[in-house]
């Protein structure tokens, strides 16, 4: 049965809660918090929050570098500001009780957003708006798990989020008008340029983005090309800020798993989206690029 709210999601969103606090979690309640909203973020143990916390401490020491760059007073005070709109937590029930919007970027698998989802439709008040960061999950399967279609869509932000400019809204035919506008409002408030997709594999960037950097690894596969000479060539070639190994390590390479294992669940016979035993045996050994220590490349575990 769909409950629908009564109206009060054209109201602008103030309180946020984000749900997940890894590379995109804490990236997204940066930039909220720093845009002036109240922000509380949930992760599965004081440990991981902790390290989220630092971690956007972290950010916002590059940020006020730039924006203050010979005034160490205002570099500290715009921290402790944006920091005052945070707070970090464990329980995701509590955490939407007052939200006006929450924002799931947990593991990419399908259950496990459903399950959360699930449990949280039932603790936040009929106004909150839900929205997932996923990266390749139709965003109907996930909102099928609330009673809240209309109230549903999709807010895909990019890695790293204080940096990259974009956020797509996806948006499902249950999504209302009012979700849809406040979901592309809070887009533009956070600071980033908004673009509108359907609710289709991968959206726009990632339709295109998954394909190229699984066919690097099968080039790679196949003893054409290193990984390093590979991104020396697309970045000098084609432009890019990253070629497409620093890039897979930069996203993380479970993350990149759990994207093509689903979408050849969905089209098995596509070869765009055909597995990878190297990227297999990489997440198998631990490998998970920039965040583990190692993936394609080694990098200095802090
Ligand atoms: C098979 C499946 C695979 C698909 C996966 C799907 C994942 C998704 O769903 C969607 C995604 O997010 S895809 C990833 C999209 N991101 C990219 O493509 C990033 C490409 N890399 C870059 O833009 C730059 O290397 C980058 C900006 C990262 C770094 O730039 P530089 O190399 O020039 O390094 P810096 O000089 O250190 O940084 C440039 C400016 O950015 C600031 N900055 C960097 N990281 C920051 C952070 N975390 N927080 C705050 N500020 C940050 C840095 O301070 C510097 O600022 P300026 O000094 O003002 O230029
Ligand atoms: N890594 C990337 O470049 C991008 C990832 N995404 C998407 O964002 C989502 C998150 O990705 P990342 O931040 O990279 O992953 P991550 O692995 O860095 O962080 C995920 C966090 O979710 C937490 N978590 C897992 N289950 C949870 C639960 N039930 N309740 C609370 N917290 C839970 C984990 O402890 C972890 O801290 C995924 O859906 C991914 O596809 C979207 C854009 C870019």
């Amino acid at each position: 049965m769909i409950v629908r709210a009564m109206s009060s999601s054209t109201q602008p969103i103030k309180t946020v809660a984000i749900i997940g606090s890894g590379l995109m979690g804490s990236g997204i309640a940066q930039v909220a918090a720093a845009s002036g909203h109240k922000v509380t973020v949930v992760d599965q143990s004081q440990e991981i929050v902790d390290k989220a916390s630092a971690s956007i401490q972290k950010s916002l020491g590059r940020v006020v570098k730039k924006k203050f760059p010979d005034d160490s007073k205002a570099q500290q005070t715009y921290i402790a500001d944006v920091m005052s709109h945070l707070s970090l937590q464990t329980d995701a029930v509590d955490a939407v009780k007052s939200a006006d919007l929450v924002i799931e970027a947990i593991v990419e698998n399908l259950d496990v957003k459903k399950s959360l989802f699930s449990s949280l439709d039932k603790a936040a008040p009929p106004h909150t708006i839900f929205a997932s960061n996923t990266s390749s999950i139709p965003i109907k399967d996930i909102a099928s798990s609330t009673t809240r279609l209309d109230r549903f869509g999709g807010l895909h932000f990019f890695n790293p989020v204080p940096v990259m400019k974009l956020v797509e809204v996806i948006r499902i035919p249950e999504t209302s008008d009012e979700t849809y506008s406040a979901l592309e409002a809070f887009g533009k408030a956070v600071g980033k340029t908004t673009v509108q997709c359907k609710d289709t594999p991968g959206f726009i960037v990632n339709r295109l983005l998954v394909p190229y950097m699984m066919e690097a690894v099968r080039l790679v596969e196949r003893g054409e090309a290193t990984p390093r000479d590979v991104d020396i060539a697309m970045k000098l070639g084609a432009g890019y800020p990253m070629g497409p190994f620093e890039l897979s390590d930069y996203v993380g390479l479970d993350t990149m798993k759990f994207i093509i294992d689903g979408w050849m669940e969905r089209e098995p016979n596509n070869p765009l989206f055909s597995k990878s035993e190297l990227l297999n045996k990489l997440v198998a050994e631990g490998k998970l690029g920039v965040k583990s220590g190692e993936g394609f490349y080694p990098y200095n575990k802090k």
